[in-house]
């Protein structure tokens, strides 16, 4: 009988596998600086053999000021392309991207919100269940940092905050030397520092850092996922995250699903 591991439509892609706990960007703001995943979540991972844990969804939000690089993360990330024209966002949009984290499938599901004040209110209305929380900003532009804390604080307010993983994000890095990154990244970490955040400064355009990030902030929600569902001893173990339900006759999608990574 197969499991429900292997009842995805499509395949996980290989670049979308993750086996060990990437490092944060700096340890001065950094969420978790242990090397490997907590040996609980590591344990389930190699002892759910009927799929238990497979199948999860967690949501992210993508916030920041207008034209501070929002879209362009989530498109360098998922669609590996590069787009020099500034579109708006209208509203929201989101994308999934699939993981297999310690050889178990995981979801996520990246919301980009507007950061135009006149569509504030419609993105607003998606900021809640968010798993984690990314607030991007500009790093040629201060103003953009300095507005970072009210971003979570909106944000937060339909949230639990014990709850949300938070990043600050500093965009645009190619736009900047390496002097002026040093000098704005002092500032950022301090913010960072005071949201309770993990800070990491990418580039879209050059493509810097962007893989590295998502990959980082999928395994840390899917570590504080299943440890929140593994502290609750008497939920079932299939209600990490959302479960989503698939065909038991959708066609398989590992080539060697009894293969488990190791975190
Ligand atoms: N040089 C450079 N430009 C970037 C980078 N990321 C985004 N941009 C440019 O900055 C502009 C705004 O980028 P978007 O990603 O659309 O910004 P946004 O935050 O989603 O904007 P809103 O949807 O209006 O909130 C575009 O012209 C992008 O090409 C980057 O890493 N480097």
């Amino acid at each position: 009988m197969n499991s429900p591991i292997r009842n995805f439509a499509t395949p996980i892609s290989r670049d979308r596998v993750i086996g060990n706990l990437p490092k944060c960007y700096t340890t001065e703001a950094c969420l978790q600086s242990k090397p490997h995943m907590d040996g609980r979540v590591r344990n389930a991972c190699q002892q759910d053999k009927m799929g238990y844990l497979s199948l999860k969804i967690s949501k992210i939000v993508v916030v920041g000021d207008v034209a501070v690089g929002k879209t362009c993360l989530i498109h360098r990330f998922c669609k590996d392309a590069f787009d020099a024209d500034y579109k708006a966002t209208i509203g929201v949009d989101f994308e999934v991207e699939r993981f297999e984290i310690c050889g178990v499938p995981y979801s996520l599901q990246i919301w980009d919100t507007a950061g135009q004040e006149r569509f504030k209110c419609i993105a607003s209305a998606y900021y809640r269940a968010a798993q984690v929380l990314v607030v991007a900003f500009d790093l040629s532009d201060i103003e953009s940092l300095d507005h970072s804390r009210q971003w979570l604080e909106d944000a937060m307010k339909e949230n639990d905050p014990h709850r949300v993983l938070v990043f600050l994000v500093g965009c645009k890095k190619d736009r900047i030397s390496a002097s002026e990154c040093k000098q704005m990244e002092t500032d950022a970490i301090t913010v960072a520092k005071a949201m309770k955040a993990e800070y990491w400064s990418v580039s879209s355009k050059a493509g810097e850092n962007v893989k590295d990030l998502f990959f980082r902030i999928a395994s840390l929600a899917f570590e504080a996922s299943l440890l929140q569902e593994l502290e609750r001893p008497n939920a079932p173990m299939a209600r990490i995250g959302e479960v989503v339900n698939v065909s038991a006759n959708s066609q398989s999608i590992y080539e060697n699903a009894s293969k488990k990574s190791c975190c």
